[in-house]
């Protein structure tokens, strides 16, 4: 056979039929479902009378609207309460399982998969929700996915698509002191853009990509859908191995061994051939701050707000301009001197243990401006627990920083977390849209040792000399 990429060996494997017109019914070996894209799916098999094709091969989680505040108190708005009572009805009446929101391995869908070893190499995984690209850290086939979809899924085990094309996005080279993921994936989508991915499956390769951890990875991957990709892919290698083995739903033993077999076969052959090609230098990437209301709205904290009036283009300086409105800045104004309201450390791009250890050895000794309230918000209730066993917690309370119950939290403002409008906050998250942290909110998306270089000073800082 001809060489193959691991976007191909994976949808080659997982194919059910095709139609002369290119038409597949793809296999899908997992679902992970939560609570804001599920209650629809269950209501259509309800009302068609049908169970879940293979209920095991789906995770449920509730996470967008849970609270981070205590849970004992339950929750106070009545509307995140249904959804979650909604979830846990359904998840019982059609045997799904489901890690509530007092369990402790609760936490953010795209953080738990990973965690718990239910996402795996080669294979594919879908959830109604377009963060799924996380899962392509692992080499897995990940992509979000519609309501009525995650029913098909449900009911069949089974989606039809149109097969993507390809593009590799090599990265090679060491990053600068501080950089770290965010700053490439960043950097990625002000290059390509917020559409540069459309109809692609993105799979990062280079030297760069090599060097990252499997959190690394992850934050690569999960921002993949903000270049406009359909998923985001890295070939798994012995740190992937090492990160899964002893995961509770990973293969134990011998299979595991037997897996990894296979699963050393998954990376792209010698010359397989990629529709497109991008390639960045590390060494190039600054710390990146978003300055505008999409994420390809973004630059290195050492350069400035960009002034419309250079751009010759009408519908590219108008949309500069409504961003710059938005936003509250003026052209040309240096990214540092962006003074700044609210941090919030959190979401499925940025929560994950690691974050967290970085983020806290940064803070340690320091102490939150007067001027800005910051929040911690982990990943997981498991990622709160290794992060309090190591002392983190109490390290970043000393510095000032609330420490929260694990939720998608200030992402997306789904729950109490909410930005008031003209609040400006330095996020970890994935997304800048107006209002995305709640109505009038303005958001930079940076980096954990950004946005805890920004707590601490009140404003963003070029972390890379930074003391
Ligand atoms: C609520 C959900 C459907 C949504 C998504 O699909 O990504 C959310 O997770 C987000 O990040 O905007
Ligand atoms: S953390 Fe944010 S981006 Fe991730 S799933 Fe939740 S809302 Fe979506």
């Amino acid at each position: 056979m001809s060489s193959r990429t691991l976007f191909d060996k994976i949808w080659d494997s997982h194919v059910v039929r095709q139609e002369p017109d290119g038409t597949t019914l793809l296999y899908i070996d997992r679902q992970l479902v939560h609570e804001v894209t599920s209650p629809q799916a269950f209501e259509g098999l309800k009302l068609a009378g049908r169970r879940p094709r293979r209920p095991g091969a789906t995770l449920a989680v509730p996470d967008h609207n849970v609270p981070t505040t205590d849970r004992r108190l339950g929750i106070a708005d009545p509307i995140s309460a249904k959804q979650i009572r909604t979830l846990e009805d359904n998840c019982r009446d059609f045997g799904i399982t489901l890690f509530g929101m007092d369990d402790p391995r609760q936490g953010i869908v795209h953080v738990i998969g990973p965690e718990q070893g239910f996402t795996l190499p080669g294979t594919t995984i879908v959830c109604g929700d377009s963060h799924t690209s996380t899962h392509g850290a692992f080499g897995a086939l990940a992509f979000g996915i519609g309501t009525s979809e995650v029913e098909h899924v449900l009911a069949t085990q089974c989606l039809v698509q149109k097969r993507p094309k390809t593009m590799e996005i090599r990265v090679d080279g060491e990053l600068s002191p501080r950089c770290s993921a965010k700053d490439v994936i960043l950097s990625i989508i002000g290059k390509i853009g917020t559409a540069g991915g459309t109809g692609y499956v993105v799979e990062y390769t280079g030297s760069t990509i090599r060097g990252l951890s499997m959190e690394g990875r992850m934050t690569l991957c999960n921002m993949s859908i903000e270049g406009g990709a359909r998923a985001g892919l890295v070939a798994p290698d012995d740190k992937t191995f090492a990160y899964l083995k002893g995961r509770p739903l990973a293969p134990q033993g011998e299979l595991f061994e037997q897996a990894v077999r296979v699963w050393r076969k998954l990376g792209s052959d010698p010359g397989a051939r990629y529709d497109a090609t991008v390639t960045l230098q590390a060494d190039a990437i600054a710390p990146q701050v978003s300055w505008g209301t999409s994420p390809g709205m973004v630059t290195g904290v050492d350069g400035r707000v960009p002034d419309p009036r250079g751009l010759a283009d009408d519908k590219a300086r108008q949309a500069v301009e409504r961003a710059l409105e938005y936003m509250g800045l003026t052209a040309n104004m240096p990214i540092t001197e962006i003074k700044i309201d609210k941090v919030f450390i959190g979401s499925c791009t940025n929560s994950r243990i690691e974050d967290l250890r970085l983020a806290a050895g940064l803070a340690k000794g320091k102490r939150v401006a007067r001027t800005v309230h910051a929040m911690v918000v982990p990943g997981s209730g498991l990622v709160k627990q290794q992060a309090e066993q190591e002392g983190l917690d109490k390290v970043f309370v000393e510095a000032g920083f609330e420490w929260r119950e694990a939720g998608c939290s200030m992402c997306l403002a789904m729950n109490a977390d909410v930005l008031q409008p003209g609040e400006r906050c330095a996020s970890t998250s994935n997304r800048n849209f107006e209002g995305r942290q709640g109505a009038g909110g303005r958001t930079h998306l940076v980096s954990p040792a950004m946005a805890v270089a920004a707590a601490v000073e009140g404003h963003f800082v070029d972390i890379r000399h930074w003391t």
